[in-house]
């Protein structure tokens, strides 16, 4: 089988490398560059990535590269003459239909895309599956890696996969490793964290069936991947073949100590992680500080005590919400379960701990506002939350105004002289 990843930064390079090393030789994995000019900065056989951990350099190779310009461009050529007009296939045949256009440009379609692991920045993640979904179908995976993927997730099936019927699997990750670019294709890998991932529930299946298994103790019972699909046999086996492989794939990553765990606990640990996200990313940013001048330092510490305790407000008032909706529905009625971990202290004890691990770091955000980037991923952090709060009724001002000043940073040059 071919995997596919895109987004060749520090976690698509991590996350490939360790793929490469991990499957055996009769799996391909590809690297799908978004750019000719990024293909040609690598001109080495077997376009090696190199990871570099504790200062030794180790090397994977063996990738396939693709570029999707190459794949538009060859559409588009197909199509259109060099003057930007419509091709008109022979002198005596009638111009092109809307039909035959589609036909020439699946003609030129590249293959289906089986299992897609995504690593671009949550804010490009539905623009590149936009392109890309010519070749994604309902027998598709995608692994979503990026900070703030419950926005992106929520983005893509709202914009790109809006039928649910045609709609590939979808498997959300929270990934806590810490790694930055050297020079192209070269990652230092900075901080060893873990990789948690779920499949998100498609309604078809219940890919978490062994959890119900009452011949085991529960804290005997763990997600089996026959659940998803058992073999040939299985009426639905096209559909899922992809999404078992690329399960077992994750869960063969053990050095990034990947976890697969059921949908419930994954959204725990990305609320947990878009928490941090939220106080490390914009304070960093607009303070042009790294991740460890935070944890000790009183003023940022009573910033974090606001934007956590809004936090926890927005997920207690969730919590109630999907409680009424259940009741309502006469499902399950019951109390409010809002998790411990959600609550402001726990979510305290995470920030700090995660910028005390991570405190020679410089954060994500802070990095793009020093490229000079225009986009960050506030929107996917304190965004995000501040879109919960509004559908939950929750004010959350500290949130809202680090939105207003990380994009009033990222507007204004760095360092502007007045
Ligand atoms: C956890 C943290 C803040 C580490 O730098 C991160 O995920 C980021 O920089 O985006």
């Amino acid at each position: 089988m071919r995997f596919h990843v895109v987004g060749v930064g520090p976690i698509g390079s991590l996350v490939a490398f360790h793929m490469r090393r991990t499957l055996s030789p009769k799996h391909d994995v590809s690297l799908l560059l978004r750019t000719l000019a990024l293909a040609k900065q690598n001109r080495e056989p077997g376009w090696p990535i190199r990871i570099e951990y504790d200062g030794v350099i180790s090397s994977a190779s063996g990738f396939q590269i693709e570029t999707m310009e190459q794949y538009e461009d060859q559409v588009y050529r197909m199509v259109f003459n060099e003057s930007g007009k419509l091709r008109l296939p022979s002198s005596r045949r009638p111009s092109p239909t809307q039909d035959q256009v589609e036909m020439e440009r699946k003609s030129v379609q590249h293959e289906d895309i089986k299992s897609l692991f995504v690593a671009c920045k949550a804010y490009s993640t539905s623009n590149v599956l936009r392109r890309l979904q010519p070749r994604l179908n309902r027998n598709s995976t995608i692994v979503l890696l990026q900070n703030g993927g419950l926005g992106v997730y929520e983005e893509i099936i709202d914009r790109v996969f809006r039928n649910p019927e045609e709609r590939p699997s979808f498997v959300l990750v929270s990934n806590n490793h810490g790694a930055w670019l050297k020079s192209p294709y070269h990652i230092v890998h900075a901080g060893v964290g873990t990789l948690h991932f779920g499949i998100v529930p498609d309604g078809r299946r219940d890919f978490e069936r062994a959890l119900q298994d009452d011949s085991a103790p529960a804290h005997a019972r763990v997600l089996n991947l026959d659940d998803i699909t058992n073999g040939e046999d299985d009426p639905l086996y096209e559909r899922y073949q992809s999404l078992r492989n690329t399960v077992a794939v994750l869960k063969g990553l053990s050095d990034l100590q990947p976890t697969w765990h059921p949908i419930s606990t994954l959204q725990l640990h990305m609320r947990r992680k878009l928490v941090v996200n939220s106080v490390v990313n914009p304070l960093t940013a607009i303070m042009g500080c790294r991740n460890g001048d935070l944890f000790a330092n009183i003023n940022a510490i009573r910033l974090a005590d606001r934007i956590c305790g809004e936090a926890s407000q927005i997920f207690a008032a969730e919590a109630k919400a999907q409680a009424r909706a259940t009741a309502e529905n006469g499902l399950m009625p019951g109390g409010v379960y809002i998790p411990p971990a959600l609550r402001k202290k726990p979510l305290m004890e995470e920030w700090q701990r995660v910028a005390r691990l991570t405190a020679t770091n410089i954060s994500s955000m802070l990095s793009d506002v020093r490229k000079g980037k225009k986009d960050t991923e506030i929107d996917y952090f304190n965004g995000y939350l501040m879109r919960l709060a509004g559908r939950y009724g929750v004010f959350a001002p500290v949130n809202a105004s680090l939105v207003d000043l990380v994009k009033l940073r990222t507007s204004i040059p760095l360092d502007s002289p007045v």
